[in-house]
């Protein structure tokens, strides 16, 4: 096993207030653009809804049911997809040299969700309409949030975000459950999951447990992101932060095991919110590309990153350079 730094904690990443943005507080809206504009990453606390609560709390013994059957059933469920379906342990890179990753994911698409039909084969499927409702509030929630950042930045008609994620045309969102094993289980060989940024607008990661990591701005340096009851954590990803002419952070982070933290499996719950397929942007270095483009090499660069050109940098969202963050131009702007 790879020794691990000493956990370094993010005790500045700002705090979010569900019921305030629903309620769309001005002040908190000013809040929510600065911490996309500064960290990229924030708490948001759930403790006002409580049916988003409870949800999330059956939603882990579920998920926990689901990941204790044989490999041979859940890999009934295997599609070889990136938005659905199940992938073993090993399908991408891991964190340190020679590493595959170290989880098992199940992905429901949105696209199961508007069809009110998931492909699931195995005992899950009776679940269906429960994951249909925890993806129906996460979509209400992050939708929510892309119209309060495009109130608080003046955007109007096609250029507010939520525009870019008109149902008309095809996006690749989806809800995935992810299963780490705890520490002891470990083979040195597949270990955690890799640096990488996340591909679509916003993260809605539920996780009660130690092992995310980002590369923080303040600390330059990899901060475990503390747990805290009650309280999702959001991020922004590459589909904000290029459209948003980078104003916006998509910020590297990482999961990785904790060795005195980590005494049990490791369960999170990732709702990615993308835009839709043609969604236009142009990267750091000018080079055009569309929603679906990013999406499809950034995924390869997942699972190989060597073999492709610049797979290190597309991975990392062009915001990291040997484990140093690359000071981008959001966070110095007033808003
Ligand atoms: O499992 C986690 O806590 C984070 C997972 C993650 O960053 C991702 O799947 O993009
Ligand atoms: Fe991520």
């Amino acid at each position: 096993m790879p020794s691990i730094e000493k956990p370094v904690l993010s005790s500045s990443l700002p705090t979010l207030h569900l019921d305030l943005l629903l309620a769309a507080d001005l002040n908190e809206r000013r809040k929510l653009l600065n911490a996309c504009r500064s960290h990229g990453f924030f708490y948001l606390d759930l403790s006002s809804d409580l049916q988003m609560m409870g949800y999330w709390e059956q939603m882990l013994e579920t998920m926990k049911d689901y990941f204790e059957q044989p490999l041979e059933v859940k890999m009934e469920d295997a599609r070889g997809s990136d938005n659905t379906g199940y992938e073993p342990m090993g399908t991408e890179v891991g964190p340190f040299g020679m590493t595959r990753d170290g989880y098992e994911s199940l992905k429901v698409s949105r696209r199961e969700h508007l069809q009110g039909h998931a492909e699931l084969t195995t005992s899950i499927r009776d679940k269906t309409p429960f994951i249909f409702d925890f993806m129906r509030k996460s979509h209400e929630i992050t939708m929510m949030m892309c119209e309060r950042l495009s109130d608080e930045m003046g955007l109007s008609g096609s250029d507010r975000f939520e525009s870019f994620h008109s149902t008309e045309s095809p996006t690749l969102t989806n809800l995935a459950w992810l299963r780490y094993p705890k520490y002891d289980s470990i083979s040195p060989d597949t270990v955690g999951h890799n640096k990488h940024t996340d591909i679509g607008s916003l993260t809605l990661l539920f996780a009660k447990q130690w092992g995310l990591q980002i590369l923080s701005p303040d600390a330059k340096t990899w901060a475990f992101v503390k747990p805290r009851p009650g309280h999702a954590v959001v991020n922004v990803g590459d589909s904000l932060h290029f459209p948003s002419g980078r104003r916006l952070a998509s910020v590297v982070h990482r999961v990785i095991p904790v060795a005195d933290k980590q005494m049990e499996d490791r369960y999170s719950i990732a709702y990615f919110l993308r835009v839709h397929d043609l969604t236009p942007w142009v990267d750091s270095t000018g080079k055009e590309w569309t929603a679906k483009e990013w999406h499809d090499f950034k995924f390869d660069a997942f699972r190989s990153p060597d073999t492709k050109e610049n797979g290190e940098q597309v991975l990392t969202g062009m915001m990291e350079d040997g484990d140093i963050l690359r000071r981008p131009c959001w966070g110095t702007e007033e808003a």
